[in-house]
């Protein structure tokens, strides 16, 4: 039996990088279609803004082991809505989850396949636990960075497909200064 060697790393906490983790970077232009309004992005796309960086420890995608990764999710809006990460299910759809909130203010929207939306909110020490076969994006409601830990299951999977096409029956807003989780006008089951 070859045994991998256990290891310890230390995040950041002020910025989120886990040092030596494969860094994926996700710019505005990464998300086409997936904002509602179509003139704010066609703006804010003159820019192009980096949304968010993902630093991750992946293993091979074997049933038992576990990859983690931070995610650096940067305040901003497009519209009225506020900046997120694309959003998935898992390719393995019975694979659940784990977040940590390590920074920053912001929350979670989670979805079944059949549309029916969750909203939970995360904080520094908040932890969500995603349940098998819930779509999850996350969404930054403050104005500093929002910076949280994942642990997942090696051989989870990301599957964008539905998401990018759909979205989620919910928007997360800013309504009068105010966070508000409103219902999408194009959802469509
Ligand atoms: O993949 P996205 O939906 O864009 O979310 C960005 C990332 O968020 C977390 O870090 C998850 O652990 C990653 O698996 C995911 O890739
Ligand atoms: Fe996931």
């Amino acid at each position: 039996m070859e045994y991998k060697k256990p290891m310890g790393v230390d995040i950041d906490l002020e910025t989120g990088v886990i040092p030596g983790a494969k860094k994926l970077v996700r710019r505005l232009s990464d998300l086409k279609g997936y904002f509602q309004d179509e003139e704010a992005y066609a703006e804010l796309l003159k820019e192009n803004p980096v949304v968010y960086e993902v630093y991750a420890v992946e293993q091979e995608a074997k049933d038992g082991d576990l990859n983690f990764a931070t995610t650096v999710l940067h305040p901003g809006k497009v519209g009225k809505e506020f900046f997120f990460t694309k959003g998935h299910y898992h390719s393995k759809a019975d694979r659940a989850e784990i977040y940590y909130g390590i920074k920053g203010r912001g929350g979670m929207l989670l979805q079944t396949p059949e549309g029916r939306a969750e909203w939970i909110e995360m904080r520094p020490g908040t932890v969500v636990y995603v349940p098998p076969y819930w779509a999850h994006r996350t969404v930054n409601t403050g104005d500093e960075p929002f910076v949280f830990l994942a642990v997942y299951p090696a051989d989870a999977g990301h599957d964008y497909g539905s998401i990018a096409e759909k979205g989620f029956s919910k928007l997360v807003v800013e309504e009068n200064g105010e966070v508000r989780v409103v219902d999408n006008p194009k959802w469509k089951e």
